[in-house]
Order: C-alpha cells, then sequence, then structure tokens
C-alpha cells in the first residue's frame, strides 16, 4: 500500500458528499441534545424549553459565483443575500429575529459600495423584521458576503424536511423559474454589451432608455424592459415569510417543507431522501410567471427546464394531505405533484403521462 497523502478532489465528492465527509469529521461536535435539527435541513434548530425554538442558518454569496457585479446593483445584492437566510428560516416555518453579516472585501469596492450594500441589508431586515445584530469584515480577493440569520417559533410549528407521507400532495407557493430567466437575460445582455466593444453604460437602449439585447448579430435585440418580473426575482427575490405568517393564521401545518433555492429537481431529492418518500413533479403542473413564459420563447430556451433545475427561486415547497389544503386561500399555493412509496423514486411526470426519473440536477458547485 502507497504512504503517500490522498488527494480527493471536491468535484468526485460533490457539495452533499462532502458536507456529510464532514460531519463525519465532526461526529459529536456535531450534536447536542437541544438540537433537535442538526446540519441537513434548511435551518438548525435547537429547543430553548417553554415551548419555543430556536432556528439558524449561514449562507455564503461569493462574486462570481452567486453574483456578478457588473449586472447585479449592490444594494440588490444585499437584499438579496438577506431574503436568501431568510427564505431558509421561513422553510422550517419559523420567524426570523437577529441577523449578522460578514463580509470581505476586495479593494476595488468603495465605502459608497459598501454602504449602497448595506442599504439593500436594511431595507430586507425591515421587510422581514429582523435586526442586524453584528459581522466582521476582512480584505479579500472577490466580494464575499455572508448572512446568518437566527429565527424563532413555537417547537410544535417548526416543520422539517422529513414528514412527507404517500399519499399527500406536493405544493409550491408562487412560481418557478423566473429567477434562471432573469439570470439568462442578464447575462445575453452582459455578452452582447461585451461582444459590442462597449462599455456597459453604452449599451444599447430600446428608444425608453430600457437596455435591449440581441442573441446574434442579425437577431432582433430582446427589450430587458418586457422582462421585469424575471429580472427583479433574479436580483431582489422574496422570501415568503407571507406565507409562512398566513399558514399562522389559518391554522395549517405543511407536513415537510424546503425552499426552492436549488430548483424544484433537487429539492423533491432531499424531500425524497429526508421523508424516505417517492415524489411525481407533474410537469404540466408547474407555475410558470407569463413573462418567464416570454422570455424562454425569446431566448430559446424551455421554461419548465428553469423551474425544474434554475433555482433561486425561494418560493416554498411544501407537502400536506389533501384536504388540509381547505384553510388555505386557493391563490396561496399550487399543486405540483405527489408523494408516493419510496420504491417510485423521483419521477417526472409529462403532459403525455409519460413517467420519466427526475435527477437531482441544479447549479454545481464542483
Ligand atoms: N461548511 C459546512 N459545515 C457544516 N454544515 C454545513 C456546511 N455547509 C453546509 N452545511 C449544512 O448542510 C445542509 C445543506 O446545506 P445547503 O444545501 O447549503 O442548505 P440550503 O440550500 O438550505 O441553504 C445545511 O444543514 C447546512 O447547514
Ligand atoms: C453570476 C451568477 N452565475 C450563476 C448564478 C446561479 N447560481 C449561483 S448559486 C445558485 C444556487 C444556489 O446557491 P447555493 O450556494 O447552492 O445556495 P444554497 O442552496 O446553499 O441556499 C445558482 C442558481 C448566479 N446567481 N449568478
Ligand atoms: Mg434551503
Amino acid at each position: 500500500m502507497s504512504d503517500s497523502p490522498v488527494f480527493t478532489p471536491v468535484s468526485e465528492v460533490g457539495e452533499f458528499g462532502l458536507i456529510a465527509r464532514l460531519q463525519e469529521v465532526l461526529g459529536d461536535a456535531a450534536r447536542s441534545e437541544s438540537l433537535t435539527t442538526p446540519i441537513g435541513d434548511d435551518a438548525a434548530v435547537s429547543d430553548l424549553g417553554g415551548g419555543r425554538s430556536q432556528v439558524i442558518t449561514t449562507d455564503l454569496f461569493v462574486e462570481g459565483v452567486h453574483f456578478d457585479r457588473t449586472f447585479a446593483p449592490l444594494r440588490a445584492l444585499g437584499w438579496k443575500c438577506v431574503a436568501a437566510s431568510v427564505s431558509d428560516v421561513c422553510a422550517m416555518n419559523a420567524t426570523p429575529t437577529l441577523v449578522t453579516v460578514a463580509l470581505g472585501l476586495p479593494n476595488n469596492l468603495s465605502v459608497e459600495g459598501a454602504e449602497a450594500l448595506y442599504t439593500g441589508i436594511a431595507q430586507a431586515c425591515e421587510r422581514y423584521g429582523c435586526t442586524v445584530a453584528g459581522g466582521d469584515i476582512s480584505a479579500s480577493a472577490r466580494l464575499v458576503v455572508s448572512v446568518t440569520v437566527l429565527g424563532e417559533a413555537e417547537t410544535e410549528r417548526i416543520v422539517t424536511r422529513a414528514g412527507a407521507a404517500p399519499g399527500e400532495v406536493l405544493c409550491v407557493t408562487g412560481d418557478l423559474g423566473a429567477s434562471a430567466a432573469g439570470l439568462e437575460l442578464l447575462l445575453r445582455g452582459k455578452e452582447q454589451t461585451l461582444a459590442s466593444g462597449a462599455p456597459p453604460e453604452a449599451a444599447e437602449t430600446s428608444g425608453d432608455g430600457s437596455p435591449t439585447i440581441s442573441l446574434t448579430p442579425d437577431a432582433a435585440p430582446i427589450d430587458l424592459g418586457q422582462f421585469p418580473t424575471p429580472l427583479e426575482r433574479h436580483l431582489m427575490p422574496q422570501a415568503r415569510l407571507d406565507r409562512v405568517r398566513l399558514w399562522r393564521e389559518v391554522g395549517f401545518q405543511p407536513t415537510s417543507l424546503i425552499d426552492v433555492s436549488d430548483g424544484v429537481a433537487s429539492e423533491a431529492h432531499h424531500l425524497s431522501i429526508q421523508s424516505t418518500v417517492g415524489v411525481v413533479v407533474e410537469a404540466g403542473l408547474l407555475p410558470v410567471h407569463i413573462q418567464t413564459m416570454q422570455a424562454a420563447e425569446a431566448l430559446a430556451k424551455r421554461a419548465e427546464t428553469w423551474a425544474l433545475y434554475g433555482g433561486e427561486d425561494y418560493e416554498l415547497m411544501f407537502t400536506a394531505p389533501q384536504e388540509a389544503l381547505e384553510v388555505l386561500p386557493k391563490d396561496s399555493y399550487a399543486v405540483v405533484g405527489n408523494i408516493v412509496e419510496p420504491e417510485e423514486g423521483v419521477a417526472l411526470r409529462m403532459p403525455d403521462g409519460t413517467v420519466i426519473p427526475m435527477e437531482a440536477d441544479g447549479f454545481k458547485h464542483f
């Protein structure tokens, strides 16, 4: 046997494989009596006693991976970093309370740039009713923003990824794929601007000042002004705290819950594994905004692919027995599939009735 050190590229095990390996290294350091939901859900849950629980979640946003400063305004970025972590708190059916923000600042970010970032952070905190309690700053080669959000809920209201049961329905809030549509539009716009050799501020406009893009030099330019919803959903998404509040008001409790940060396909796999169930998603039932459809047509892409694999929608995906949905306003959710026996795996039923296995594809970090 060779005694040379083992070097396993992270790409060999992937993001989730690495988390599992690190969890093993942590061993008892990742377990405690009060930690009722450990690593592996949208947020960790610890029992505070007295019928209340605390949740905690961290997300990291890295320039070039999660955002591109050539098209993401810093104020929008600040908002999005908070909204994404608040979304993980909502995905436990909890309410956000405190926030900390850690920054890695490159030397091409000005004081005014940092202030713009914090204007967005402040606006999101105001919207979601949470308070910035601190953070940290370091020099960095690229802009990095890490947001930790603490939340609270009555212990009996906490919902994990693990409670789905065969016979229940699979639902989502809002619509899907708009963020991926927005990203695609922004990337094509950037490509077009670079190809034209013009600085970004010299990009063509459609007459009313909104930027236009064209896919090939001869193609008619696409007017980004026609797609405000996908652009906004990508740049400044909303966490669905409104739904968590609604559910509380009407006394609805999902059996399992996850937020759609990586796309419906990836989240369906998480529910499947953690609830030990099969999941059938109905392709024909995926709710898609009209502007997402129109963007797909304009860019010759499929909106359904964005809904399944795009991610960053930050909608909530949940399960419940059909009859439990009766207390909910009809326009507050859409049924998108069924929970079945685990042997059936995770599948996609096409509108023509054919059922195909659904891979856990989504954004791959490694
Ligand atoms: N570096 C890490 N160390 C410990 N736990 C981690 C690490 N990275 C991710 N996790 C945990 O792994 C789980 C899955 O992470 P992730 O997919 O990022 O969650 P989400 O998509 O909900 O933000 C979460 O419980 C998260 O806290
Ligand atoms: C410039 C740029 N390229 C690509 C993307 C798309 N993207 C980056 S990360 C990601 C998935 C979500 O990020 P992740 O770090 O996996 O979030 P988590 O699941 O931990 O909440 C997607 C779709 C983007 N937002 N910006
Ligand atoms: Mg999540």
